[in-house]
């Protein structure tokens, strides 16, 4: 590899040797002045460039000095290297442009700040799973209260033997007692049935209380489940129909929005008994729809209900709230409860989020799985750790420290090792931060090393043998593609697949059609083939997808609790899973602190690793190899990226919105975790290269997004402005007080689209 020094192109011109030109007249100091004016290069009136070279004494004229060398693709590129033919004639197809810069990946990174912990030795033992169900043959449903012909089915059609530790706890409690709950516990555990069974034991035993008929679909709307986004709805109402099969009187239905109103009208004038729903749409239709009739609802569920609380759902659950007390009446059926219970549940649910008071919890029961937690937690209420949530025992975390300009190469050498062999990793999940991030990782994985692209060149008018290879490639590729998925969400992940395990890969985010999302979540939960969702926070909260092995976050989340969510979508139900996490160099290393919060160890298993060590592992095949192969191989990999990102144009606009929306984005971290990802510390030349640029940052500018420095001075403004406004939410009123008009109007806007695009889901989008 080169090193960075001065590149003098000479170029040496007929008038080699010039005569120095002599100065006269005027003061010693015009004289003087002129003499260097006519020594250097740049003419102070146009700032042109000048022959000659101040340390030059043989005064041969030579190019313009480059202010600071410009590296070049092959400087990166060991000659004799396999694909050095390739990318030296894909270099020469490539335009020059001033405006770029290609920097060496292994030069100027910055070092990590804290060294390496030794790694403890218990972390080799196996720890116990915190959130598997209790086969101690103790505990059984029917035990907890359950009716034998539930629990029954349970067993026998669902196959579940033992409650969870929260569903014991639950289930108990909400059998017996009318008052509001709070159900926490770790992700994973079995929330979703620790609400459903005592719910739907109770509508059950309505029947038996009415002598008549007994209750059926026409009876009334008992109970009403809210959750943030639609995929989730669908979630829950499928395990709530699952369960509904013993009782087939009782119908339950959905509505979520993303498809025509008027057929969830027409469910809801057929008659409901249990109602799931996304708060935007069921405030919809308690305006407008006659026939749903919610004088009869019991019970109001708030499943992932600190996430309900937060910005862009409190009014709308304010206005559901409100509407359900005033159209309240007396049931005329035997059994139904006065009063009506609220359930709050969540993996991440503070006790003291003052929002709560306006949704009239009243002498609330906070279950949690472990009662020893609640134990801790009150003797030492002031702790940090009680805003902090435990993950399940059994999830091994990474952190890797990597420098901005090696996050990309590391993320495909990451993957690149995981796939390597069949059977060990089926699904991984990737998740970043902003939806035209996804799109453009989602081209870069699906893409061939050296294929060149679907664009052609400005320069390539005429039809060459390569032009035609390209056509053939591109027709491939779209018919590949079309036969994973007609909406071109789901392709083969060729930059980290090899011959014997071929990865698929998918992509989700808030602003694709409902039905895509949809069609790519069923698709990514049902594939066989091992599989790779690169995804927003769309996929963060409450979704059960089977054989998640692996979770990364390329980009850490907003907030520590989104965190815990993101990492909770492994490691489910008592299983193993892992999880690593990027965090660059400097004081984003401080989220360590974060990370070791959630276990009860102080997260002596948390591990650690680095850019090197992915690379190695990825690219050179292991990490106690002394050749430098890995290197160029790296280099290699990057390089070709940054190519493809040059010839496409609209590959390039695609790496720079996701660049821009990724920066955009990392301002709205909430503001107790600023201070570790601080916007001011980012290298944005380096981070651009992540993207496959080679733009100087300033340089980079896509329609529709704002570039210059002020503007980005005024995202992260109104990115922490939302962000108050989240904290606003916690009861921070102070802090609340400081938001500014534009940074309500860029809250306001963020609600807008998040309840457009996705019914609500909490996730950065720009389009
Ligand atoms: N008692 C049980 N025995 C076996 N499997 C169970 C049991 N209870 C729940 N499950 C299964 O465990 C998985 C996780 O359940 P669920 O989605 O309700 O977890 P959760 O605690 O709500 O997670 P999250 O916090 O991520 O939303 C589901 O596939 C569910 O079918």
């Amino acid at each position: 590899m080169a090193d960075d020094g001065m590149l003098l192109n000479f170029a040496i011109g007929d008038n080699v040797i010039k005569p120095e030109a002599k100065f006269k007249g005027g003061t010693w100091r015009d004289r003087l002045s002129a003499k260097k004016r006519s020594q250097h290069r740049v003419n102070p009136r146009d700032g042109s460039s000048k022959p000659h070279e101040p340390k030059n004494p043989n005064q041969v004229a030579v190019g313009p000095r480059p202010v600071k060398r410009q590296k070049t693709d092959s400087d990166d590129l060991n000659v004799g290297h396999d694909h050095g033919r390739q990318q030296r004639s894909h270099q020469q197809q490539t335009p020059r442009d001033p405006r770029h810069f290609v920097s060496s990946l292994f030069t100027s990174n910055p070092a990590p700040q804290n060294s390496a912990e030794p790694r403890n030795e218990e972390t080799t033992e196996e720890t116990k799973p915190t959130n598997a169900p209790l086969i101690d043959g103790i505990d059984t449903f029917t035990n907890l209260g359950l009716s034998p012909s539930l629990a029954a089915h349970l067993l026998t059609k669902l196959e579940l033997k033992a409650p969870t530790a929260i569903q014991k706890a639950s289930i108990s409690q909400l059998l017996k007692e009318e008052s509001d709950a709070f159900i926490q516990a770790e992700t994973g555990s079995g929330k979703t049935l620790a609400y459903l069974l005592p719910l739907v034991q109770r509508i059950m035993a309505l029947s038996k209380a009415t002598k008549e008929a007994g209750v059926h679909r026409d009876s009334g709307l008992f109970a009403i489940v809210l959750a943030p986004t639609r995929e989730l709805c669908k979630q829950i109402s499928v395990v709530l129909e699952n369960l509904l099969r013993c009782a087939t009187w009782l119908v339950a239905g959905t509505v979520i929005g993303g498809e025509k109103k008027k057929s969830e009208k027409a469910r809801l004038r057929k008659g409901l008994n249990i109602l799931v729903a996304t708060p935007g749409r069921l405030v919809d239709h308690l305006d407008n729809t006659q026939a749903l009739d919610v004088s009869n609802v019991r019970w109001l569920v708030l499943d992932e209900g600190d996430r309900l609380m937060d910005l862009g759902f409190e009014e709308e659950l304010q206005g559901i709230v409100q509407k359900l007390d005033a159209r309240q009446r007396p049931s005329r059926i035997p059994g139904v409860p006065t009063r009506r219970t609220t359930i709050l549940c969540s993996a991440t649910l503070k006790m003291n989020v003052q929002r709560l008071g306006e949704i009239s919890l009243k002498d609330a029961v906070h279950i949690k799985a472990d009662p020893t937690d609640e134990d801790e937690q009150s003797r030492d209420a002031n702790k940090d750790e009680e805003d902090s949530f435990r993950v399940p025992a059994q999830l091994k975390q990474t952190y890797a420290i990597v420098a901005a300009k090696l996050r990309l190469v590391s993320l495909n050498a990451y993957l690149k090792r995981t796939f390597i062999r069949k059977g060990s990793v089926m699904k991984a999940i990737v998740f970043v931060s902003c939806a035209d991030e996804v799109d453009f990782l989602f081209e870069v994985f699906s893409r061939k090393h050296g294929e060149r692209g679907t664009i052609k060149n400005d320069n390539t008018s005429e039809d060459t043998e390569e032009d035609d290879e390209d056509e053939e490639v591109k027709k491939e590729k779209e018919k590949e593609r079309a036969e994973l998925s007609p909406h071109g969400t789901i392709a083969p992940g060729s930059a980290f697949s090899n011959s014997a395990n071929p990865v698929i890969l998918h992509r989700l985010h808030g602003s694709l059609p409902q039905h895509v999302r949809t069609f790519t979540l069923n698709s990514f939960s049902k594939s066989k083939s091992p599989s790779v969702m690169i995804c927003t926070d769309v996929a963060s909260r409450g979704l059960d997808l089977p054989n998640v092995d692996l979770v990364i976050e390329y980009d850490p989340a907003f907030s520590a609790d989104d965190h815990t969510h993101r990492i909770g979508r492994t490691a489910r139900l008592g299983r193993d899973g892992r999880a690593l996490i990027f965090l660059q160099p400097g004081c984003e290393e401080n989220y360590v602190e974060i990370l070791k919060r959630g276990y009860r160890d102080g997260g002596k298993s948390l591990a650690r690793t680095d850019a090197t060590e992915m690379l190695k592992r990825g690219f050179g095949g292991n990490t106690d190899s002394a050749s430098k192969n890995w290197e160029e191989k790296a280099t290699d990999w990057q390089m070709d990226v940054e190519r493809w990102a040059l010839e496409n144009p609209e590959y390039l606009e695609m790496a720079r919105r996701a660049f821009q929306s990724h920066v955009r984005a990392y301002a709205t971290h909430i503001a107790a975790e600023r201070s570790m990802f601080n916007i001011k510390e980012l290298h944005l030349g380096h981070l651009a290269k992540s993207f496959g640029l080679r733009d100087r940052p300033g340089k980079i500018n896509v329609p529709g997004l704002r570039t210059s420095k002020e503007e980005t001075k005024k995202d992260f403004k109104a990115g922490r402005g939302a962000a108050l406004g989240k904290r606003k939410a916690d009861g921070d009123s102070a802090a609340a007080s400081n938001v500014d008009e534009a940074a309500r109007e860029n809250a306001r806007k963020m609600r807008a689209k998040m309840k457009e695009h996705m019914g609500g889901a909490s996730e950065f989008n720009l389009a």
